[in-house]
Order: C-alpha cells, then structure tokens, then sequence
C-alpha cells in the first residue's frame, strides 16, 4: 500500500502555519505524503518558512494555495476582511480541492486541520475521510472553550462571553487563576469581534467532535490540570524545527561575538503593534540595561516599525544592539548568547523558550497571551512580568529593573534548565509526547 497522504490546513497565520509545518516534517519522517494548504495571500509567507526548513522539507511537501476571494491588496488591508474569507471563501475553495485531489491516484487518507477552523472537519467527515484537529495553543485554552457552558451557568459571563464581572476564577483547583476580563475572546476590545469569536469557539466545540485526535503542541507536564480535565487532548510538543543545514546570517553571526547568556532577545510575533511613546522607551530601555540585545522590529505590520527610534539611539548603542525585520528565532533562542526573551508570551515562542531553557520577561497584549504569562511567572517560574505605569506605558526604567531582577537571579536560568530537561525528555525516546505521536502515526496507517 502506498503511504498515506495527508493534507494539512493551518489557520492561515504564521503562528499557527509554523507548528503544523514542524508536525509535517515529523510525519514526512514517517514516509507520509503531505499536501500543505494556504491562503493565497500568505503563500509567500509559508514558503519563507517552508525553505528555512531545509531544501530536504522543501522539495517533499507540496504546498498548494486557494484563492481567498478578495479582490484587491487594499480589500484584503481592510480590517476582518482575512477572518470574512477565512469563513466565508476558504471552505469552499478547501472543498473544492478536496474534490479535485481525491479525483486523482493520489487520495486524500486524513485531514489535520487547525482545530479553530471546525468547518475543515465538518468537509472531511462529509467526504469520509479520516481527520485530527491540532492546537497551536496551550491545552488550557482549549479546556476554557470546552468549560464555556458551565461559565454560563455559573453566571460568569453572559452568552455573548462578555464577563458579568471582572474576576479571577480557576478552571480546576491546580490550574493558574484567570482574569475574567483577559478570557481569550474578552480581551479584544470590539464587542462585534468578540461575539464573532466567542461564536466561532462554540461551534468548534462541536466540530471538534467530529474528530478521532486532537493534538496539542504542549507537555504533559507543563500542564496536567489542563490534561487531566480534558484526557482527550493529546500533547505532542514540543514542536521541533527540522534539523537544516546551519545558515549563515548576520545576526547569527552576530551571536557568535557575544558572551554567554548576555544578549536580550526581544520579539513579539505576528500581531502586536506599539504606539510611539511605547516604542521609544523599549528602545531606552534597553540601551539602559548596558546588555547586548536582538530586537526584532517588524516593519511588515502596521506600526510594528515606528521610524522614530529616540533621536542618537541608534548611534549610541552601536553595534551593541541589532534591530532586524526577522529572525529564524527556534535558531536564535537555541544560541548559547542569550541570556532572556522579553516576549509578547505567544505559544509558539512560549514552547520556544521553555524548550531551550531561556527565562522569560513577559509582556502580553491579548488573547491566550496574559494566561501564558501565569503559566510562566507563577505556575512554571521561569520568568517576571512587567508592570505599566499610569498611563498604561511599560517605561524604560521598569525594563531596566525587570532584566536585572530576571538575569541577575540564578533561580530563573535554574528553573527554565530544569523546565527544558522536563519536556526534552517528553520528545525523547520514552516520553509523553512522543508516545502519543507513534499513537498518532499509528492510527495515520490503520
Ligand atoms: O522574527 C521572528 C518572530 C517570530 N518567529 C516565529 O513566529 C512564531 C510566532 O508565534 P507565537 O509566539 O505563537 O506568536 P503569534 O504569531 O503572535 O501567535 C498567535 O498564535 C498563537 C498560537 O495560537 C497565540 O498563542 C498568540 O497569542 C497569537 O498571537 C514563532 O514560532 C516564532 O519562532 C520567527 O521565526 N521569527
């Protein structure tokens, strides 16, 4: 029998496209066929990622875009008009390939579809083929999207998902307290988008339903509460990036100049953006803390690049610290240079850290991104988060304070060295993830 071929649909974000491109490349290992869909508006982005990944990934997954449907790069700026095509053009145009492959020799055998696109699984159940759902997120979000019923009945929030109250409320007695107003669809500041959220996550309560696995990129171990609660999620992290060839770029080789555990690493994924007076004292703050620093500065993403670095900034730090548009950072934050990540706690760079025993200063915007920072300040203790001033501004002096606190503190590189040997060994060999995964490829052959 020929090995089976999967075709693989990521929420088409790069947080979540990262992810299920490294469980491809696991399962490329395994001799699988994989076909990897995007939007066509982000195909470029998945074939940036896709080549880091090594020419050996590159040449063996095939990566097919479908049209989103929207007319022009301006329609496609317009806030919500992704998230529309997403719902409204996607599953169409998903449907349709699924025809047109399975009317080749080469058919479709599973669906693994990010679980918060429920309507890929509903296409695949209604075409007989076999699927998976996979979380880019910690499992206890997904264990908040399974409670939301009882939240209701319990009279925390409304059923729009709008808090009744502001709260801290524990899911179970051994999981970190949750804000009530930093639920993951509370924290976005539009109501119409929350109700559009809070909508999409009941439906894929049911979509998920439909499936034979749900897979998680976590560890047992960071989270048995989450696991316990819900045994059917399946952690397989932590996701890995295909061991490449080693690239050569400047900011690598930059790296290699800098002492051990010295250099601040700081990134904040695909969403976040700062206002002038934000961005100006990150930047002092940083130049106060005297230490080398990797910044990454977006300048793809509306106001992720604000020109106005504070006047003689980049004179003064020299070649101390390096701004750049993009890093490969599993790479960087593997370096043996860096001393601490000051991050927006994303999930994908939450797994990053922890896997590489890098302490966090963590500065959440929304979404999952403040419970993370719990999981890693008072739950794992591998880092400290920032407090904002009275104008909401995290300043320079508090940024000064935080690193020094963090890195001149033996306890947190301790910590996070005992948290990276924790989930190594759940990938190892013998390890909780990595059972579930021969579980998984298993059931991928049957
Ligand atoms: O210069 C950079 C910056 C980022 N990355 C990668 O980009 C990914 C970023 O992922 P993540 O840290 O999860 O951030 P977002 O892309 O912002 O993630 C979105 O998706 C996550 C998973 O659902 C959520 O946890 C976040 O809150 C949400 O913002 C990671 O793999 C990073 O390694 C790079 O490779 N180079």
């Amino acid at each position: 029998m020929e090995n089976p071929h999967i075709l693989v649909i990521p929420y088409p974000a790069q947080g979540h496209v990262i992810p299920l491109m490294d469980l491809s490349s696991c399962l490329l290992k395994h001799g699988f066929k994989i076909t990897f869909v995007t939007l066509e508006f982000n195909h470029q982005n998945a074939m940036d990622i896709l080549a880091l990944r090594g020419e050996e990934m590159g040449n063996r997954v095939h990566l097919v875009s479908v049209p989103d449907g929207l007319g022009s790069s301006e329609e496609r700026n317009q806030p919500g008009k992704i998230s529309e095509a997403i719902l409204q053009t996607m599953p169409r145009k998903v449907e349709e390939l699924i025809e047109e492959i399975n009317g080749s020799e080469r058919k479709i055998n599973c669906v693994i579809a990010d679980q918060s696109l429920g309507w890929a699984l509903e296409i695949a159940k209604k075409h007989g083929i076999k699927r998976a759902a996979f979380c880019p997120a910690a499992a206890a979000l997904l264990v908040l999207g399974f409670s939301i019923p009882k939240l209701i009945d319990d009279g925390v929030i409304d059923q729009d998902g709008t808090p009744l109250k502001r709260e801290m409320i524990k899911l179970s007695p051994n999981m970190p307290p949750m804000n009530t107003m930093n639920f993951v669809w509370a924290c976005i500041g539009n109501i119409n988008a929350q109700k559009n959220i809070f909508k999409l996550m009941v439906r894929n309560n049911e979509s998920i339903k439909l499936t034979d696995w749900l897979l998680c990129n976590s560890t047992y171990e960071l989270e048995p509460a989450a696991f316990t609660m819900a045994p059917n999620i399946k952690p397989i992290g932590p996701l890995l990036a295909p061991k490449s060839k080693p690239t050569d770029s400047n900011c690598l080789t930059w790296l290699n100049q800098q002492a051990p555990q010295s250099v601040i690493y700081v990134a904040f994924g695909s969403f976040t953006t700062f206002n002038t007076t934000q961005f100006q004292e990150l930047a002092l703050g940083l130049e106060l803390t005297g230490r080398p620093f990797l910044w990454v500065v977006r300048s793809d993403i509306p106001n992720g690049r604000n020109s106005a670095y504070p006047e003689g900034f980049q004179e003064r730090i020299g070649s101390r610290g390096q701004m750049v548009d993009w890093v490969h950072q599993k790479k960087v934050l593997s370096h043996p240079s860096i001393a601490c990540f000051i991050s927006h706690c994303g999930w994908n760079s939450t797994m990053e850290g922890l896997s590489n025993g890098v302490p966090f200063l963590c500065w959440p915007y929304f979404a999952d991104q403040f419970f993370n920072q719990s999981y890693i300040c008072e739950y794992w203790g591998v880092g400290l988060g920032f407090e904002r001033d009275g104008r909401g501004t995290i300043t320079r002096n508090e940024i000064r304070n935080k690193v020094e606190q963090l890195v001149g503190n033996e306890k947190y590189k301790a910590k996070s060295m005992a948290l990276k040997e924790t989930v190594m060994n759940s990938i190892a060999e013998t390890g909780g993830s990595n059972n579930n995964l021969k579980d998984f490829v298993k059931w991928l052959n049957e």
